[in-house]
């Protein structure tokens, strides 16, 4: 059964969140702190290794009672129920949305098109488990005999992202093997990759779930050819995988049969790190890690599917910003872990949230009188407050953020962590709390700075405050804090596309971009036959001018 389609306006709900937020949003959240002892305390869920602090938000009880009534009127219940049972909630693309599969229990009976899906997920497991340790252990060897040393993962975009994300991330957790990701279609990325391999003992992964974009299907070509230089064609079948739905396509780049990874239609790219999409990640930590991470998912899966909407840290972080989104007119959010090893979180949910839930369009297909999908950036704390947070502290703009953070550091010097997690509960506090006047004043005095100048520097000096926060800290990363830490931010976007009343797991608006470009390539050998506007004309005239 598809999802319902309720406009969210219509509900009881928004209409009494609409006048809730006229009748507090100048309420300062250092003003509940101050008259609510219990707050912190009331607006926390502990749940395993994780504990959440929603409390820094411009919320109260009645807040929070409007938005899960809100969650409740659109029937999220049902929506989660039909997702997590394969029915065609990807009604554009008419497919189940199941990456949840990919982590359910081995006796789970997840049925698509009548079929239990889930014997298919833990034989393809199983051969990811075979190849990965033969590869870590030497025992798979390259053309020449010698043992792989560097992997390279040759794919874009979900075929990209997850795992460079999470190879990145588990870095601590890495085997002796190197993994290299190149995605971008600029030669220079694969270019300046290969520079550095050994065609003898490097292993190449091509991941593409369509095998049909350009930019994968570019580098693999330029890297089979790089390859073809050393070894003879035969070696192929030794040096490239493929991870993909599309086998008649993997066969006409010539890899061999045995050398390919399924994945299925219902599993979407920017979901995918769970499948074999994920094999550079089980190369680069083994195979173990792998499951773990799964085993972390799956565990904030049912938390998700099973917890009541009050405790349920999915929903309840999807609500806040929804609150943001559509009642404040908050545009962005942004995502700061306080850990080098999740430099490329906030890039990877860039893609999540953004194809995800950057639609215009509701599932009834009328244009939504609303806003949908909100931006998303972040670099890791500390090195982000030494670039962006000034805006955040003092700009105009209300930017809410999440605050992520580990308890215990992963290489244990606790001199580092503490200095790192000081900055990490300081923003929090400095951002709630702002410096008022009178605290710049006494100050100043407290220093013997002199009247005119206080006078002079004062207005500069104060700190609103009152800026939302959520915190989430997690003991320790691991595989499989990580994998619930990631499957928390899928259910996140799901709750917001049933909200908001858009299809989540669809991409059309990638598609316009790909077939122009597709057109502008073709000009560029024919320029006659070339018809744009008078910018786009110009631009490639002079683009002509400058190769010549
Ligand atoms: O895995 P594929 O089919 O190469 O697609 C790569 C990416 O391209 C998109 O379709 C559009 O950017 C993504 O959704 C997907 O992750």
């Amino acid at each position: 059964m598809p999802l319902q389609k309720t406009n969210p306006t219509r509900a009881q709900a928004w209409k009494k969140l609409a006048d809730h937020y006229q009748e507090t949003h100048d309420t300062k959240m250092k003003t509940l702190f101050a008259t609510d002892p219990g707050r912190a305390s009331r607006f926390t869920v502990q749940w395993n290794d994780f504990f959440v602090d929603y409390s820094k938000n411009r919320i109260t009880e009645e807040t929070m009672g409007l938005l899960l009534s809100l969650a409740e009127e659109v029937q999220l219940k049902d929506a989660i129920q039909k997702y997590f049972s394969g029915d065609l909630i990807n009604e554009t693309e008419n497919r189940a949305v199941l990456h949840t599969a990919l982590r359910a229990a081995g006796d789970a009976d997840i049925r698509v098109d009548g079929a239990n899906i889930i014997p298919e997920i833990y034989d393809v497991k199983k051969k990811i488990k075979a190849f990965t340790e033969a590869v870590i252990s030497g025992e798979k060897k390259g053309y020449t005999g010698k043992a792989f040393t560097d992997v390279v993962n040759i794919g874009i975009g979900g075929s990209d992202l997850g795992p460079a994300m999470v190879t990145e991330a588990l870095s601590f957790y890495k085997n002796r093997l190197r993994v290299h990701f190149v995605s971008n279609v600029d030669g220079d990325h694969v270019y300046e990759t290969l520079k550095g391999l050994d065609p003898e003992t490097t292993l190449f992964v091509v991941v593409s779930k369509t095998f049909t974009t350009q930019e994968t299907l570019s580098n693999a070509t330029t890297v089979k050819n790089w390859f073809l230089k050393h070894a003879a064609e035969q070696d192929i079948a030794r040096h490239f995988v493929a991870v993909s739905t599309n086998l008649p396509k993997i066969a006409e780049f010539g890899i061999a049969d045995e050398n390919v990874f399924p994945m299925w239609d219902w599993v979407g790219g920017r979901f995918s790190l769970w499948s074999a999409v994920g094999l550079s990640i089980a190369l680069a930590v083994g195979y173990d890690n792998f499951e773990k991470l799964l085993e972390g998912a799956r565990k904030m899966d049912e938390h998700f599917r099973t917890a009541g909407f009050e405790d349920n840290i999915p929903v309840i972080l999807a609500l806040i910003s929804v609150w943001y989104n559509n009642f404040y007119g908050a545009e962005s959010e942004a995502i700061i872990p306080y850990t080098q090893y999740l430099s490329r979180f906030s890039a990877y949910l860039q893609q999540g949230i953004m194809e995800s839930n950057g639609k215009s369009v509701d599932r009834a297909g009328n244009r939504v009188g609303y806003q949908t999908g909100t931006l998303i950036w972040g670099e890791p704390g500390t090195n982000s407050q030494h670039a962006f947070f000034q805006l955040i502290h003092q700009g105009t703009k209300l930017i809410p953020a999440d605050f992520i953070g580990y308890a215990r550091s992963l290489h244990g010097d606790t001199g580092h962590h503490n200095k790192l997690m000081a900055n990490f509960f300081a923003q929090t506090e400095a951002l709630l709390n702002g410096k008022t006047r009178e605290e710049v004043i006494a100050e100043f005095k407290a220093r013997g700075t002199a009247q005119e100048e206080i006078d002079r520097l004062l207005p500069f000096k104060v700190f609103e405050g009152n800026k939302p926060t959520n915190t989430i800290l997690i003991d320790q990363l691991t595989p499989e804090s990580l994998g619930a830490l990631i499957a928390l931010y899928e259910h996140k976007i799901f709750v917001q596309g049933v909200i908001w009343n858009i299809f989540s797991y669809d991409q059309w608006g990638v598609e316009l971009g790909k077939q122009l470009a597709s057109t502008i390539l073709k000009d560029m050998e024919h320029p006659e036959n070339a018809v744009h506007d008078s910018s786009t004309s110009r631009l490639l005239q002079q683009f002509a001018r400058k190769q010549q």
